[in-house]
């Protein structure tokens, strides 16, 4: 009598499908299986077994895939994933499957050729050097074979064909290669040697097994050395023969790092990104599921891999929003890092010089430890930073740059350094209009403006990426020469400074440079290496980077990001401007900050002036607390969207008159969203507000199962803690 599977599949599913287990095949959880389903054959996981049920009835599985299984933690979290998130557990599943594609199943391995000890039946001079070359048995590439001979390829073909050379298939090189955790190192400053310490330190014998995975805050201000500490606890790790994850913001892996990774362990990391193609992405996971590759950084997705002994994971930057993933699984990766460690019984360190609300108040509260590095590294003095009071300090018209801070970057530039003017805004101009009727230029399947692209020569949705080129006549009323942009993006700051430093090596890097992340990559190297004098950027150039010769950072526009509505805005723009500004003077000229505002009587832009971080933190948990926002309450949205906004707001509607609420939880709206359209579909907005003992998913899987069904176009995205609020 077969046995009974039940197979998770990796599609839009919440359940497994029971399947039979033929004869002959033997099964464990965590296996990779085909599968019917429907008319077709799919691939599925094992994520149960009843060997003693009867599956007569059921469809058999097709047969095992001969790809590592998935290991029981990694299960684990695929189930706390969907039970956290509300996606449906085959959604889940999928982000730790990523199969291998077709292209990528059949890597050609590479071929190499050595002598057979037969001797040829056809001797002649050029295969007499060919055969003296390979006499010594060694495998050689069939090129490099002929070179070393002196000889052509064909001599090589040839001495094949007569079975006198043999070939055989070359092990390709391993993804990465061993790091050796006591390659020979700069020496750690005190301050660092006691933080790793700390960070290594096993936790109390009294804490149970369980509790061995713990959570640590690893605090330290911008430039006090926190990779080197972390790096540390990365070589304990490769010491005791177990793996480790660093988890970084996507555009932070760069060359820089990775050579400060090798400086650190002699070779460089394997890395996991969206960039990473098809073999080496199959190659990569071959490597973590059998142990071979002992350290990966990687952007969020990497939590996924199939690590089979994970012993630690870093998630580098942890306040960073770039961790939440804004569509379809809505996951927050730092989050999940912590549970992956809690189920792998490892530790995790969050390192920040700007910790999030939610962080620090764990550390406080005495559930995570609390690691901190107060001061920068060599005894460099933090950034000095003065505000612009802009209505005071006004720039001359049409300009954006204040007398004060164009005498700061003249000043900087005389003495040889680099200044970076910061502004979150990419593009020319946020807005066009036309000063003749005062069309504004809108996108057509959003509601948002379209930001004109002078480099380009279009303007552009920041929302779906529609494109139109900028005309040379207004579209509404065709007047000539009216068309005005209003306010400044990164490339009218860069058209400025040109006319005020027209000498001057100026780049300007945001998220759309051209070439790809590859050609930032390099920029982003020549910034570091002191081969620019002006950097213009967006928050791409915020945070993360080391840039020894800037010794000026001047924002722009500090007050961009309050004024949102959104219950992280002050957050969010103190740690931005924290970081931009910790960029400054981290080589050995001591460095300043200039930051343009019309607040500065602002709490956070008093906070940052003041140089106290610990008064922001203050306040800042005190308003959260007092409001009931994360993490002293919980918050979760739906958005509902659909192609009629009609549509779209009754089911809103329908969906709030079927929420009642219990006691501790508030729902609010359904609200037009702040963008109100993207890619065609109307959007509005509830949220759940709860207080922090309410199980807010249960609350949920109960009010949607009541609800009204999403029917046709229409769909309700589940956001719990969620960090847009667009
Ligand atoms: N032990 C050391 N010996 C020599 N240089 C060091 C040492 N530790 C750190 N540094 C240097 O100090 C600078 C700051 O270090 P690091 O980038 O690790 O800081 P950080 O804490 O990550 O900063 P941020 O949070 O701002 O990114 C770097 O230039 C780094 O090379
Ligand atoms: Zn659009």
């Amino acid at each position: 009598m077969p046995a009974v599977a039940e197979i998770l599949i990796p599609l839009a599913l919440d359940t497994a499908y029971s399947y039979a287990v033929p004869p002959g095949l033997t099964l464990a959880e965590g296996d990779v299986v085909q599968v019917p389903l429907g008319p077709r054959e799919t691939v599925g996981v094992v994520w149960g077994l009843d060997e003693r049920a009867s599956g007569g009835n059921l469809r058999p599985v097709t047969g095992r895939i001969e790809v590592p299984p998935l290991s029981e933690p990694l299960r684990k979290l695929v189930d706390w994933l969907a039970r956290y998130t509300l996606a449906p557990k085959g959604s889940a599943l999928a982000m730790a499957l990523r199969l291998p594609d077709e292209g990528a199943q059949r890597e050609n391995p590479r071929i190499g050729v050595r002598a057979s000890g037969r001797p040829p039946a056809r001797q002649t001079a050029a295969r007499g050097k060919v055969l003296a070359v390979a006499s010594d048995g060694a495998v050689r590439g069939k090129s490099a074979l002929a070179k070393e001979a002196g000889v052509s390829v064909g001599v090589v073909d040839g001495l094949i064909d007569d079975g006198a050379l043999e070939t055989v298939a070359l092990v390709p090189e391993p993804v990465a290669l061993p790091p050796n955790p006591d390659h020979p190192r700069v020496p750690l400053s005190d301050a660092q040697r006691d933080a790793a310490h700390d960070l290594i330190a096993a936790p109390s014998p009294a804490s149970a097994p369980a509790e061995a995975g713990g959570t640590i805050l690893l605090e330290g201000v911008t430039g006090s050395g926190k990779t080197e500490v972390y790096f540390e606890a990365v070589a304990e790790c490769v010491r005791e023969g177990r793996q480790a994850l660093v988890l970084m913001p996507e555009i932070a892996l760069t060359a820089q790092f990775l050579d400060r990774f090798a400086g650190r362990f002699g070779v460089r990391p394997a890395t996991w990104h969206s960039g990473i193609g098809g073999k080496r992405r199959e190659r990569i996971r071959a490597g973590v599921a059998s142990g071979d590759v002992s350290v990966v950084v990687g952007a969020r997705s990497a939590l996924f891999l199939p690590f089979n002994r994970l012993g630690l994971i870093v998630v580098d930057e942890e306040h960073e929003s770039a961790y939440k993933q804004e569509d379809g699984v809505h996951y927050h990766a730092r989050d999940m890092a912590v549970v992956r460690g809690r189920l792998e019984g490892c530790p995790v360190v969050l390192a920040s010089a700007t910790p999030s609300i939610e962080s620090r108040v764990n550390a406080q509260s005495g559930r995570y430890r609390h690691v901190s590095l107060p001061g920068r590294f060599g005894g460099r003095p933090l950034p000095d930073i003065k505000a612009i009071d802009m209505r005071l300090d006004k720039p001359e018209r049409g300009r954006f740059l204040s007398p004060p801070m164009v005498n700061a970057v003249k000043a900087t530039l005389e003495a040889g350094e680099q200044a970076l003017l910061f502004l979150n805004r990419r593009g020319y101009a946020p807005l066009t209009l036309c000063r003749a009727c005062g069309h504004r230029y809108q996108c057509r399947n959003c509601s948002t403006w379209l930001v004109e692209h002078r480099f380009r020569r279009a303007l552009v949705c920041h929302q779906c990426g529609y494109a139109e080129r900028k005309p040379e006549a207004c579209t509404e009323c065709g007047a000539f020469d009216h068309l005005t942009p209003c306010g400044p993006g990164v490339e009218r700051i860069a058209e400025e400074a040109a006319e005020l430093f027209p000498d001057k090596r100026i780049v300007v890097l945001s998220s759309d440079f051209p070439g790809g992340a590859e050609r930032l990559r390099q920029e982003l190297e020549t910034v570091a290496a002191g081969e620019c004098d002006i950097v213009i950027g967006t928050q791409l150039v915020a945070k993360g980077h080391n840039f020894p010769h800037l010794t000026l950072v001047g924002v722009l526009d500090a007050d961009i990001g309050l004024t949102t509505g959104d219950p992280r805005a002050a957050e969010r723009t103190f740690q931005l401007l924290q970081q931009v500004t910790g960029r400054a003077g981290r080589g050995e000229r001591p460095g300043r900050a200039l930051v343009q505002t019309y607040q500065p009587d602002h709490p956070v832009i008093a906070a940052l002036l003041s140089g106290d971080a610990e008064r922001f933190y203050e306040e800042e948990i005190a308003a959260r607390e007092a409001a009931g926002l994360p993490p002293f309450g919980r918050l979760a949205a739906l958005i509902v969207s659909a192609e009629e906004r009609e549509k779209a707001e009754a089911h809103g509607q329908a969906l709030a008159r079927a929420a009642d609420p219990p006691p501790g939880v508030m729902v609010l709206g359904p609200a037009e969203a702040p963008l109100a359209l993207v890619r065609g579909r109307w959007r509005f907005r509830l949220l759940v507000k709860t207080e922090r003992g309410i199980d807010v998913q249960s609350y949920l899987r109960d009010w949607l199962a009541r609800g009204p069904k999403p029917r046709g176009n229409l769909k309700v995205a589940i956001d719990v803690d969620p960090q847009s609020f667009l």
